[in-house]
């Protein structure tokens, strides 16, 4: 099912976006899951011209981090803008002092080769002394087709998942469209609502059952997410495990509740994120494991982002997602993507299989980059990047 392209992005809020994109100006457009229509929020610049985008607890705001960060970084967007707003906003946009972000997109996807080598070393550790470790990989594609019919696509073609397009001086432009969840508070019930979302197949796979490399893959999560929340003392309640289709893969997803007194909600996000179902388990030698086997910088790809809004916390892991800036390839403009994708392996995984895995989760953004009558071009060398 996809919803309405007309009704997710409004003509107003992408020229809104596009004013913000020429001008460097901190903006995100987003749609919670299942929702049809989009909020457009931009930091707007102060007297002295500079954008305000630090993250406040009162303000709603929006924020975005990169996988393990040193400090849990957040670069927050308040200043939601109804459709008046925005008119507002386009007439008297103020020259600002924004800055194009200082990170670049890459050139060329990870190679096979490296994912090969990758794969070997984690899977060997894994042999000896069971785990899991996250092993992601990098397709890069230029396009001419325009970033806002990109998004607009994207977000009609995945209803059920947190959708954005942001873009922060700190950490570049990013479109994504995740299915999973990492927190979720509820001020009425005092609930707090997480999902185990890890083991993958294809979603036209003929099979019944599960195997029991995913099975075990996804109740390694499970059972990290629920004990981080008991440590917390709450009162962990485990649904029953579904399954869950985003593009061309299904997923096994298990929803969790905790009850009980929140002292503080930061350090519970900060203790769950980055949960087995993007690093591994134990958390810190896959962690480190990634840094070492990885041939690119992850950047935003599994890190967290969400909103902060009516005092509510609605936090998502940050998948489905790819970094991107303008560029031009043979005299013509258009987009340099970096998509982004993963996946869990265990002692008994297999080289192919998870490779086919990322290669089905980045399927979704890589063909509505490709859509329509764009030109696209894997691993585009001589592609320049535009400021
Ligand atoms: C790490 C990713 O997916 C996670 C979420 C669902 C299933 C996963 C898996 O089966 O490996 C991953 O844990 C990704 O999409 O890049």
């Amino acid at each position: 099912m996809s919803v309405s392209r007309d009704m997710l992005i409004t003509p107003l809020q992408t020229e809104a976006a596009e004013e913000c994109l020429r001008r460097n100006i901190p903006f995100v457009l987003y749609a919670m899951p299942g929702q049809d229509t989009c909020r457009f929020m931009a930091s707007l610049p102060n007297s002295d011209g500079e954008c305000r985008h630090s993250h406040t607890d009162n303000a709603d705001s929006f924020f975005i981090s990169r996988f393990i960060a040193d400090e849990p970084y957040m670069a927050g967007i308040s200043h939601d803008m109804d459709e008046g707003g925005i008119i507002d906003f386009i007439a008297s946009c103020p020259d600002v002092k924004g800055a194009p972000s200082a990170e670049l997109p890459y050139l060329t996807s990870t190679r096979r080769i490296s994912y090969n080598q990758a794969f070997e070393g984690m899977t060997r550790r894994l042999k000896k002394e069971g785990g899991k470790v996250v092993l992601s990989r990098h397709e890069s594609i230029f396009t001419t087709r325009h970033l806002l019919d990109s998004a607009l696509d994207y977000f009609s073609s995945s209803p059920s998942t947190f959708r954005y397009l942001t873009y922060t001086p700190e950490t570049g432009i990013w479109l994504g469209a995740t299915p999973e969840l990492l927190l979720e508070t509820d001020p009425h019930s005092g609930e707090i609502r997480t999902m185990a979302l890890a083991g993958t197949r294809p979603s036209d796979t003929e099979e019944s059952e599960w195997d029991t490399k995913n099975l075990m893959e996804h109740g390694v999560v499970v059972n990290f997410i629920s004990d981080i929340l008991r440590s917390h003392h709450l009162k962990v309640d485990t649904g029953g495990t579904q399954e869950i289709t985003a593009g061309a893969v299904t997923h096994l997803c298990t929803p969790i509740t905790a009850t009980g007194t929140v002292n503080d909600i930061t350090a519970i996000i900060n203790d769950l994120n980055p949960t087995p179902a993007v690093a591994g388990f134990p958390r810190d030698k896959a962690i480190s494991e990634i840094d070492y086997f990885e041939t690119h910088q992850r950047r935003c790809y599994s890190g967290i982002v969400g909103v902060h809004e009516s005092n509510e916390w609605h936090v998502f892991v940050n998948l489905r997602c790819a970094f991107t800036a303008r560029a031009t390839l043979d005299g013509a403009e258009g987009w340099l993507f970096n998509i982004y994708a993963g996946g869990g392996l265990m002692p008994d995984s297999r080289l192919d299989d998870e490779w086919d895995e990322t290669d089905r989760k980045m399927s979704a953004l890589r063909s509505t980059l490709s859509s329509s009558s764009s030109a696209v071009t894997v691993n585009p060398t001589k592609a320049k990047i535009l400021y």
